[in-house]
């Protein structure tokens, strides 16, 4: 099977992008991987699948796979690119557009000018169930004892699961070593992306995400969101905070329990191709 694919990055967190509006077709998880990787495939982080919707008032579906072939339900540096896609292929001309995930909707706005996109992330969910945490309780922080050191970090959902660590230097943060033993945790039963913060003031942090299925990326949306949620739920961040990641900066709002945080990054096409399966 001959497929057509774009190439996109979303500050380095880069995706093969497959459109299925016209002809759907079933992906398996081994196929995914494989075309994610970065030797034998095209190589990404994740595959992000363009489909139609059923739903009245959504205008597409838009769907996630891992590099190890996972399907999820969020990826934000994804979702920039997403719209950017749909609107460079003439699939729409809708601008704000509206998305279906396998956890929800999400709206996207691509700004005429500067070219950024804004997503709509939805409100962070908090409650252990949502997230999926293994514990009975929430709790503002939550503690692990990891080789006989206690690791401290707040878990939320952003459509995904994340916790967050605050740490004091992002650069010699142990991203990979304790990223890994995380991300698989039992206490995380659909594993999780683990986000290490460095925050800078009030209104600046800098970030390292181990993403789940995909180990560590240069840039995750998601866990930009899940770390300002986290640094303003205790009390360390302010509402509008610049977030820089290895690939570059995104900027994060959120006013609140209850309300929907909002990402503006930007989103760019590096080249087309055609592979075979
Ligand atoms: N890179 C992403 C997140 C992709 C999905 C994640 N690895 C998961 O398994 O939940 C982003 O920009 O949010």
């Amino acid at each position: 099977m001959e497929l057509h694919f774009t190439k996109m990055h979303g500050l380095g967190n880069d995706f093969v992008v497959l459109d299925f509006t016209k002809q759907p077709l079933a992906l398996s998880s081994a196929q995914a991987a494989l075309i994610a990787d970065r030797h034998f495939g095209v190589g990404c982080d994740q595959i992000l699948i363009v489909e139609t919707s059923d739903t009245d008032g959504v205008d597409f579906k838009y769907r996630i796979l891992n590099a190890d072939g996972s399907e999820v339900g969020q990826c934000g540096n994804g979702a920039r690119c997403f719209v950017r896609y749909v609107h460079d292929k003439g699939l729409s001309a809708k601008n704000p557009i509206s998305v279906e995930t396998l956890s929800g909707q999400m709206t996207l706005t691509i700004d005429p000018v500067t070219r950024l996109v804004t997503v709509n992330m939805g409100a962070p969910r908090f409650a252990p169930k949502t997230i999926p945490l293994a514990v009975g309780n929430k709790a503002d922080r939550y503690s692990l004892d990891i080789d006989g050191q206690t690791v401290e970090f707040s878990a939320l959902s952003m459509g995904n699961p994340h916790a967050v660590l605050v740490i004091d230097d992002v650069q010699t943060a142990p991203v990979q070593q304790l990223g890994s033993i995380l991300e698989s945790h039992p206490i995380f039963p659909e594993r999780a992306n683990i986000g290490f913060m460095q925050i800078n003031d009030r209104q600046n942090i800098s970030l390292r995400v181990f993403e789940r299925g995909a180990g560590e990326t240069i840039a995750c949306g998601s866990g930009a969101c899940a770390a300002v949620v986290a640094g303003i739920q205790m009390g360390l961040l302010d509402q509008h905070v610049l977030a820089q990641l290895t690939g570059g900066d995104l900027q994060i709002t959120w006013a609140g329990e209850g309300q929907p945080v909002m990402m503006t990054g930007p989103a760019e096409t590096t080249f087309e191709g055609r592979l075979t399966l």
